[in-house]
């Protein structure tokens, strides 16, 4: 079948795409930024009539994303799937793709261009090399890059561009992290002291905090047909989302930028309580389902949020343990916000996998679920559902042989041989760079979490 491309669209993208010149950078070309920042740029493109917001995205680690998009001139459609048919969109506003690995020096180059202004992020937690306090200096690939090799890591490509620009930069980071753009100025801080020079340009440069949301799963072989059918024309490089899209930023800019406003993100002074709302409740509650779902056997997010019992944990563990730690943004009412989480999770299209939910748990918990257990212990709250969560991933841990996680090594031997409860409890709070030393000292978290494992391993 023949490929999307320039000469054959069937959908004609909202910008013309030959009429856009680079703008911004985008560093890890998942899935996500192609149906996230790359889908609002594209909109508020068409609401100013700018074509100055053209995007060069970078792969991180394998040329598949380069070799999907190339071919197709960076064309790439959105297959949208919600109660109803899927809908397909296709999106012209990734103008040039590069692979980092391959081309090191292209990556500083581009970031140092002066036409770009604007350089955002979605590379995983694990991207980032860091550790509970500032950026992992003892990361092999971090030393490499100190050295002064083309650099390889994601904070050594920003410090290289930074250093090479006369011209402030503005740095969006567009995981889901707790104050990420705060966590991303300090990880490039520590790297300029270890260097033992900071550019004159870093002072101005910003670094905004950001939530975004919207549910982007892997990518699957029937999605490619699914969108083939719609199109007409085959699309290697095709992404699924949910209808649902949101963006807020902190409106802290060095120089120009999209109107992303205007493109349907929302711009204000304080992303915190946004931040927190979105990573306590949705987040928090869909790694819980990933664990408790893959531990029953459910291949999807919604096959295990339609499992009564995971429903019902589900709503317990956003009203009685999260809600009190919040003070929710004007406009948000938690309540009502919960309920659209599950019914968003409960898409039956939209086939989420527990296991792809589930990668990463040793640097998703600490983000999603130990701040909420610190601040309901320092109520002196009982974090019950919470601490179910916890066990339930300590558990996911010890029963699966080819766990998904930066520190799987690390996470296996601790728990290698173990099967009492109390002991599985004890190897995995031990782990220092998850558990800081007050939550690992709660009797009150360790005696529930004991109590959850013992039941997760009595029922399985
Ligand atoms: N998919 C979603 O539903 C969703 C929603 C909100 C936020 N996000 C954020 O976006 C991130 C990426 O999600 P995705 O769906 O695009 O995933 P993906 O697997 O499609 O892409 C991950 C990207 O991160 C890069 N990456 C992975 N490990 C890296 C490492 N060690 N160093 C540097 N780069 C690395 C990869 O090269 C790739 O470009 C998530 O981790 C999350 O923080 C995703
Ligand atoms: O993308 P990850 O692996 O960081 O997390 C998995 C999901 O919880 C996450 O992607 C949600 O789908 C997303 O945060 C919704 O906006």
């Amino acid at each position: 079948m023949t490929r999307l491309s320039l000469t054959n669209l069937p959908v004609t993208p909202a910008v013309d795409p030959r009429a856009l010149s680079v703008g911004i950078v985008h560093l890890g070309l998942g899935a996500f930024h192609r149906a996230h920042q790359a889908v609002v740029t594209e909109q508020a493109m068409v609401a100013t009539g700018e074509t100055r917001w053209g995007i060069a995205g970078v792969s991180q680690r394998s040329a598949t994303v380069r070799d999907q998009l190339a071919p197709q001139d960076g064309l790439y459609s959105v297959l949208e799937r919600g109660l109803g048919d899927p809908t397909v969109q296709v999106i012209g506003s990734i103008r040039d793709v590069l692979t980092a690995p391959e081309d090191p020096d292209a990556v500083v180059a581009r970031i140092a261009d002066p036409a770009v202004t604007v350089v955002t992020l979605t590379v995983t937690e694990k991207g980032y090399r860091a550790t509970g306090t500032g950026l992992n200096l003892d990361d092999p690939e971090i030393q490499a890059d100190l050295t002064g090799r083309p650099p390889r890591t994601v904070v050594g490509q920003l410090a290289a561009g930074i250093a090479r620009r006369d011209e402030p930069l503005t740095i969006v980071s567009c995981d889901n992290l707790v104050a990420n753009g705060p966590f991303l100025r300090k990880l490039v801080t520590d790297y300029f002291d270890a260097l033992g020079k900071v550019p004159e340009t870093f002072e101005a440069t910003r670094f905004p905090a950001s939530m975004v949301d919207r549910i982007v799963p892997a990518t699957t072989e029937d999605d490619r047909a699914e969108a083939a059918r719609l199109l007409g024309v085959r699309d290697e490089a095709v992404v699924v989302a949910e209808p649902f899209l949101q963006w807020v930023i902190e409106n802290d800019f060095a120089g120009d930028r999209p109107a992303w406003e205007r493109g349907g993100a929302v711009l204000t002074a304080d992303v915190a309580p946004w931040e927190q709302a979105k990573l306590r409740m949705l987040n928090a509650t869909h790694s819980m389902l990933a664990y408790l779902g893959a531990l029953r056997g459910y291949e999807t997010i919604a096959e295990a949020v339609r499992d009564d019992e995971l429903s019902r944990l589900s709503q317990a563990l956003m009203t009685d343990d999260v809600v009190p730690t919040l003070t929710p943004p004007d406009g948000l009412d938690l309540a009502a916000y919960g309920a659209s989480v599950l019914e968003r999770f409960a898409n039956p299209a939209l086939k989420h996998r527990t296991r792809q939910v589930a990668m990463d748990g040793s640097v998703k918990l600490p983000v999603r679920m130990l701040g909420t257990v610190r601040d309901r212990l320092a109520a002196g709250a009982e974090p019950r559902t919470i601490s179910l969560a916890v066990a339930a991933w300590m558990v996911y841990v010890l029963r699966t042989p080819d766990l998904d996680d930066p520190q799987a090594d690390k996470l296996k031997a601790a728990v290698a041989g173990v099967s009492e409860p109390a002991k599985l409890v004890d190897a995995l709070l031990a782990v220092d760079s998850i558990f800081t030393p007050d939550l690992r000292d709660s009797t009150v978290f360790r005696e529930l979490l004991v109590e959850h494992v013992s039941s997760l391993l009595a029922g399985s």
